[in-house]
């Protein structure tokens, strides 16, 4: 990340009118939740997502993905906001309008302060259940109550209860999307913090933003299948470089 680099992204910044966050997985890194494709302690380096994070996987081994989305969800329970996550947060008072879309299912976002989220993969701290679609939130079992458990049934349907995140294969929900893709094509800027961009239709978001003429500024501390987009690369860890844009 140069200075220069800084300067031209917090000029940006304060020029725009609507304000686009677009994160991913390595925004909460520094809180302590491991990425998806991190070579060594990524999820899908020790997890085959085919397996856990799909309907079918579900279906063939309910006991397998739903203690081990509980075990995920200890992990986000236990985490804290880093200092990126307030600086989003805090941005939201210096611009007219921002919204954050995200690509995390781990809350943490709103747990920072961050009032207008889009969560386009869902949320990790609500469940719904297989059949209807019956979701629930609040008080979720941990992992110790849920290990080689099968999922519990539906109070309403009873049919079993799934984690309320969107899998492979599975349709964004609409509201999300909708709003998601309507906001990338009206902003101004659009910040693009820690994503590979090798998921879709997420990794869309930014290449909307840029066929409407917004300015793309990307924080991560490696190139990315988007980093073509950006129009400013400040490389290194949100938790560092959000911060310092804001100083
Ligand atoms: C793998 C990929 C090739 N496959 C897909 O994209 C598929 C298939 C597909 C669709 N269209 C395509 C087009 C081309 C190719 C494939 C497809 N997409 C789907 O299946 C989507 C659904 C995709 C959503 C899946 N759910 C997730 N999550 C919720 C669950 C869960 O969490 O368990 S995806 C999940 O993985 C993704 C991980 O990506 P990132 O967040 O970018 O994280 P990653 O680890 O990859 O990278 C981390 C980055 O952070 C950086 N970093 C590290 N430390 C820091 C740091 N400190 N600071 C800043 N940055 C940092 C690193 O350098 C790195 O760049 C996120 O989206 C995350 O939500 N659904 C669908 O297409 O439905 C169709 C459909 C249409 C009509 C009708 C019916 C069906």
């Amino acid at each position: 990340m140069t200075p220069e680099g800084l300067a031209r992204a917090a000029r940006i910044v304060a020029d725009s009118g609507l304000l686009v966050v677009s994160s991913g997985a390595g925004m909460s890194r520094e809180s302590g939740i491991p990425t998806f494709r991190d070579a060594m302690e990524g999820l899908w380096a020790n997890f085959d997502p085919q397996e856990l994070a799909t309907e079918e996987g579900f279906r063939a081994n309910p006991r397998r993905v739903w203690s081990w989305y509980a075990w995920r969800r200890d992990r986000v329970m236990q985490a804290r906001p880093n200092p990126g996550h307030f600086a989003v947060a805090e941005l939201a008072g210096i611009v007219p309008e921002l919204v954050v879309v995200t690509q995390n299912v781990d809350g943490l976002h709103a747990a920072a302060g961050s009032r207008d989220v889009v969560e386009v993969h869902g949320s990790i701290r609500r469940v719904r259940c297989l059949d209807r679609g019956h979701v629930f939130s609040g008080e979720l079992p941990v992992y110790a109550e849920c290990e080689e458990q099968d999922p519990p049934p539906c109070p309403v349907c009873g049919s079993p209860l799934r984690p309320d995140v969107v899998w492979f294969g599975e349709m964004l929900p609409v509201d999300a999307v909708e709003r998601a893709w309507s906001l990338a094509g009206r902003c101004d800027t659009m910040l693009l913090i820690g994503t590979s961009g090798t998921v879709w239709p997420a990794a869309e978001l930014p290449l909307v933003a840029r066929r409407a003429g917004a300015r793309i500024i990307e924080v991560n501390p490696h190139r990315s299948e988007l980093t073509h987009t950006a129009d400013v690369f400040l490389q290194g860890p949100a938790g560092e470089v959000l911060p310092a844009l804001l100083a």
